[in-house]
């Protein structure tokens, strides 16, 4: 084994270098009629990802979040670029590769949807070729830790959609990948699910070292998880930074919903927090979203007759649309 199939290379465990992916696409125009047009679906993207980080890779609707997870896992070619991961090229030794990654999609299942899970576990099993004693005590730990002891027996089409995630997670893991892409892991999944699942990646990155490359739609899940968040929109990397960053460049705003005892004039907070509504006994304040909350319930606690409190996140969207609009005043400026 080389210095960088080992990983241990001096760029990263994960690394792209100005990868772009453009997809031909022909539409029928009329009869007989065909336009070809083309699809930057990433475009000219470069990022180094360490052993052992835990990466949130965020972006609105169509960014190019699943095409760039795609070339990591070598479905995809690379247009151009160079793309290396644990220093093999995904593409060209994708069967290689297949035994150091992981991958989940949240809206797909890789477990075969009639037969029961335990069952899927022992074709992936045959088809890793995991040794039995490894993959008798990966199986043991991953089922105990993600709850699934009651559930092995059921066909996968039965299981609810946290249960059948968590499934998942395991069928994604029981190989001991180096490295893990999770696609949107809690979408869809309520308050419960998604801090099981988020409990267990925080464990597994914790004592196993597992590198974890992460899309979703839900910041929470990144400022549980994720020190690093990248920001891609239109194919391009727009932003490389912690997640506070990402808050202050994009001047997101979180809210504050407080429930009062009873109908009271907007509460009068320390600024730049603010009250944005008012609605009987119910007041929203918003406040920077890369401050904590909890000087500002402190003072609203003492100050005012206080029933209940929640906090809501900001949504990537809106974060992104800032970030958008400033760089577009800067350019006119
Ligand atoms: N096989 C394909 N052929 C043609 N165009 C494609 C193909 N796959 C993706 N695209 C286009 O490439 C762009 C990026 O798509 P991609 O699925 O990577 O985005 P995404 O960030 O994962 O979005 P979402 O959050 O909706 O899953 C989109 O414009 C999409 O329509």
């Amino acid at each position: 084994m080389t210095g960088s199939e080992s990983g241990f290379s001096d760029g990263g465990f994960i690394e792209l270098d100005g990868v772009e992916k453009v997809f031909d696409v022909r539409k029928k125009t009329g009869f007989m009629k065909r336009e070809r047009r083309q699809v930057r679906a990433v475009d000219s993207i470069s990022f180094r990802v360490e052993r052992g980080e835990m990466v949130g890779y965020i972006g609105p609707n169509g960014a190019g979040k699943s095409t760039t997870i795609k070339m990591l896992t070598g479905i995809l070619t690379p247009s151009a670029g160079r793309l290396r991961v644990a220093g093999i090229d995904p593409s060209r030794q994708r069967t290689r590769l297949a035994h150091r990654i992981g991958v989940v999609f949240g809206q797909r299942t890789t477990l075969w949807w009639d037969l029961p899970l335990l069952a899927s576990y022992r074709l992936m099993h045959r088809m890793y070729r995991i040794p039995d004693a490894r993959y008798r005590e990966n199986l043991g730990r991953l089922v105990e830790l993600l709850d699934l002891g009651d559930l092995l027996d059921v066909p996968v089409r039965q299981l609810s959609l946290g249960q059948r995630m968590r499934g998942d997670i395991v069928a994604a893991l029981l190989h001991d990948p180096e490295v893990l892409y999770l696609d949107e892991p809690t979408i869809g999944l309520d308050i419960v699910s998604k801090s099981r699942v988020r409990e267990f990646l925080r464990e597994l990155n914790a004592e196993r070292g597992t590198t974890v490359l992460l899309t979703t739609h839900d910041l929470q899940d990144i400022e549980q998880l994720c020190k690093r968040v990248m920001v891609i929109d239109h194919g391009r990397l727009l932003y490389d930074g912690s997640l506070t960053g990402l808050h202050e460049a994009g001047e997101s705003e979180r809210t504050l919903v407080v429930d009062l005892e009873r109908e009271l004039p907007p509460i009068e907070a320390p600024a730049p927090a603010r009250v944005v509504r008012v609605d009987g006994p119910r007041q929203w304040l918003a406040f920077p979203a890369g401050e904590s909350a909890a000087p500002l319930v402190a003072r609203i606690a003492a100050d005012y007759p206080l029933v209940d409190l929640s906090v809501r996140e900001p949504d990537i969207e809106a974060v992104i649309a800032k970030m958008y609009a400033d760089q577009a005043e800067r350019a006119i400026s």
